[in-house]
This record gives C-alpha cells, sequence and structure tokens, in this order.
C-alpha cells in the first residue's frame, strides 16, 4: 500500500526561521503546531466556507488556550482593510497579550489579510499559517508578504510579517473546487518558469497526474516549489532584487484581477494569463523565443487554466493599473520578463507602447 508523502521545509532566515510541514492530516497533528505557541491567547482567522469544514479540528488543540475565531465572508474582496481593523478589535476582545497567537486558517485571502493583522497588533506577534488551498500552500503561505487591497489595487497595503509555521495539511485539498486547484498550479508553474527548466520539463510529463490530483507527484510539485520559493526568500526577503521575480506575470496579472472586480478571473487564472503576456511581450522585444512562448501555453492548457483575456477588459485601462504596481519607482517602471523556460529576468524602463500592444492584441483576441 502507498503511504501519503511528508515533506518538511525549513525557511531560513535566522532567528526567525521557520518550518513548512507538507502531508496529510497535520491539522489534527496538534502536538507538532501547538509547541509554536508561546502564550496564553489564540485568534483564529478563518472564513464561512473554510471554517464549517476544518475549525473544529484546529481549535481541539486549542484546549486551555484564551481563543475566538473572526471569520471573514468568502472572497478577494473582502481582503480589506475594514476587515483587518475587525481582526484587530478581535484581538482586544479576547485581551490578546504580546505573545498571542493568530492562525490563519484559509486560503491565501484569509493568509494574507491574518499575516498582516499580526504585524499590526501590537506592532507584530506571531503567527501560524494553516493554509487549505493549493495556491496557499505553494504560495501564499511562504515568504511573509501579507497585505490588504484597496480599490485602487492589489495589495497596496501590508507588512513583511513571518509566520512561526506553515501547517499544509493536504489532505484539505480533499473539499477543494477543481477550479481553485487548478489556479494553484499556475503558482507552480511559474516558479518552474522563472528559475526551474527541469522542474518545468517534469510538469510538462507530470501535467495528466496533477490534473488528477494524484497524490505522490502532488507532494513533489508543491515542494519543489517551496524549496524554490523558500530559496528566493531565504536571500532576498523584502524583495530588494532577486524576489521580484516571484512577481512573474503579476503586473498584468494583477490588474486583470482588479478591472475584473475579483470576479472575472481568480488569482492564479490572472497570474496564468499573465505569464503568457509576459512571454508575448518578451518576444516582441527580441528576448525569447514564440517557441517557450508556446511551450508555456500547451503546459497552462494540460492543467486547464485560461491561456486568454476574458472578452469585456480595456487595454488602456489595464494599462493604467500596471502603473501603480509597486515595483515601479518614481522614474522606472519594472516587469519581470524572461529569455525563455526557467529563465526569468527583470527588465526596467521597457516602453508603454509595447506593453500596450500586446495588451491590445490579447484584448481583441479575447
Ligand atoms: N502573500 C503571498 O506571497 C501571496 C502569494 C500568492 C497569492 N497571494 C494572494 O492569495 C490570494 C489567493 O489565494 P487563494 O487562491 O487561496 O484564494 P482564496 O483564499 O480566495 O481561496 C479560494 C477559494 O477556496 C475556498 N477554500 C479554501 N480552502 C478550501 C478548502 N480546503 N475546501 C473548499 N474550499 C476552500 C475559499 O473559501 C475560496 O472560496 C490572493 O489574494 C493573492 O493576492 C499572496
Ligand atoms: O512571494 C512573493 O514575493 C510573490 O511575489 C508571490 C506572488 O505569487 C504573490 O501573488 C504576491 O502576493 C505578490 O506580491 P506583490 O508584491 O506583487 O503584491
Ligand atoms: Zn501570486
Amino acid at each position: 500500500m502507498n503511504s501519503t508523502p511528508q515533506e518538511t521545509i525549513q525557511v531560513t532566515l535566522g532567528e526567525r526561521s521557520y518550518p513548512v510541514w507538507i502531508g496529510r492530516g497535520l491539522l489534527d497533528d496538534h502536538a507538532r503546531w501547538q509547541a509554536v505557541l508561546r502564550g496564553r491567547h489564540a485568534l483564529v482567522i478563518s472564513n464561512r466556507t473554510v471554517a464549517p469544514l476544518y475549525l473544529e479540528r484546529v481549535s481541539r488543540g486549542l484546549d486551555g488556550l484564551r481563543w475566538s475565531s473572526f471569520l471573514l465572508e468568502d472572497g478577494e474582496a473582502h481582503k480589506s482593510f475594514a476587515n483587518v481593523g475587525l481582526a484587530l478589535e478581535a484581538l482586544a476582545t479576547l485581551s490578546a497579550t504580546r505573545d498571542a497567537c493568530v492562525i490563519a486558517l484559509g486560503g491565501g485571502v484569509v493568509g494574507d489579510l491574518a499575516g498582516f493583522t499580526a504585524a499590526c497588533w501590537m506592532r507584530g506577534i506571531d503567527f501560524i499559517q494553516m493554509p487549505t488551498t493549493l495556491l496557499s500552500m505553494v504560495d501564499s503561505s511562504v515568504g511573509g508578504k501579507t497585505g490588504v487591497n484597496l480599490a485602487a489595487g492589489k495589495n497596496l497595503v501590508g507588512a513583511f510579517h513571518q509566520p512561526r509555521a506553515v501547517v499544509a495539511d493536504i489532505g484539505t485539498l480533499d473539499s477543494l473546487p477543481a477550479r481553485e486547484y487548478r489556479a494553484g498550479m499556475a503558482e507552480v508553474i511559474k516558479g518552474a518558469a522563472i528559475g526551474d527548466a527541469g522542474f518545468f520539463a517534469w510538469l510538462e510529463q507530470h501535467a495528466d497526474a496533477l490534473a488528477a490530483r494524484e497524490e505522490t507527484a502532488l507532494v513533489q510539485a508543491i515542494a519543489t516549489k517551496l524549496r524554490y520559493k523558500a530559496g528566493v526568500v531565504a536571500r532576498d526577503e523584502t524583495e530588494q532584487g532577486e524576489r521580484a521575480l516571484l512577481n512573474l506575470g503579476h503586473t498584468f496579472g494583477h490588474a486583470l484581477e482588479t478591472a475584473g472586480q475579483y470576479t472575472a478571473l481568480l488569482h492564479g487564472e490572472g497570474v496564468a494569463v499573465g505569464m503568457l503576456l509576459a512571454g508575448r511581450l518578451s518576444e516582441r522585444l527580441g528576448m525569447s523565443t514564440q517557441a517557450d512562448t508556446l511551450r508555456l501555453e500547451r503546459l497552462l492548457k494540460a492543467i486547464g487554466l485560461p491561456v486568454g483575456v476574458p472578452a469585456g477588459f480595456d487595454p488602456e485601462q489595464l494599462l493604467a493599473l500596471m502603473r501603480l504596481d509597486k515595483k515601479n519607482t518614481a522614474g522606472t517602471s519594472r516587469l519581470i520578463l524572461w529569455r525563455g523556460i526557467g529563465q526569468a529576468q527583470i527588465v526596467s524602463g521597457i516602453n508603454e507602447a509595447e506593453v500596450l500592444a500586446v495588451l491590445r492584441e490579447a484584448c481583441t483576441n479575447a
């Protein structure tokens, strides 16, 4: 009989180093994650979809603590400043002291907001990530980027605040809708597309197994992506340089998500389409070949991800949203492009007309 594979990945950041545990049943492995809790208070932040499924299992590990839960409505639109205020009020109601812990139980929306709440309370308390989507397991729970959206754009407010541990119970993926699972695969493919051509080829070979959620392949994909991300984060925690590469597809993708009012495209879907647009722009600028873009498109399609901008998007509006990207400075716009599979690159000072041309073509073909 095949046993479920387990993996531990260490994020190495000096005294802020932490483990990422990946395996089935980890929510119930209380002894493992209780060891991280230092104080007597805990606030579990989750949402109205995830809490009924998994909160009770987590709460059994909180016996003896003063704890409560704060539940968001479901959806990206609720990753808001207003909800951070309410979560902080929940900590106040709990009389949470500086050694309190926030537990983020859910996908990336919950994790980003909960992490930012933890960063704000008393100028920073512990938090544990318990990701329950594929996307949050392979990306958002690791690396310490926390924050919320404004009407003007995605993730415009936030802080770098690392979790104390990441508990990725892959059993929670059993209840994850297929579309959300596919969206998570976009961030796996992104890691390979940025910096690991061998992993990209492995993903091509295992696309069917991954689309079918075959567990051994899945754990290998999660762990490989996370090892890559952990390495980048360890070298450049606050995105002074190399870490910006992890934004491949995101300048286009965030603009698509925002313009679509967070309903047209999921984050991972925006990243999938955004990576292809970045590939096309790279081609236009003579940096890469069409063969590479087509290889990326084939892999995204094999997983069932969208590869085109949906109908109804306005290229000029997308360009305006892209100008507010956090990678830009007063004088320079920066985008992540590539020289081919596994060779992403930070590129500054791109002529806007070239970006607009790519957007116009994509919106015309919608
Ligand atoms: N901080 C980072 O480094 C980072 C990285 C990538 C993405 N993000 C952010 O993460 C967010 C996207 O995360 P996401 O894709 O997890 O979206 P999400 O948090 O909205 O979750 C997706 C959907 O799945 C539901 N869900 C979650 N777990 C479930 C489960 N086990 N069973 C059934 N349903 C479940 C949620 O309720 C939601 O409806 C975006 O806000 C994005 O900006 C952050
Ligand atoms: O960890 C990072 O660094 C990333 O860029 C990961 C991205 O997948 C993620 O979507 C992140 O939230 C984007 O951050 P932002 O700085 O572009 O808001
Ligand atoms: Zn992302």
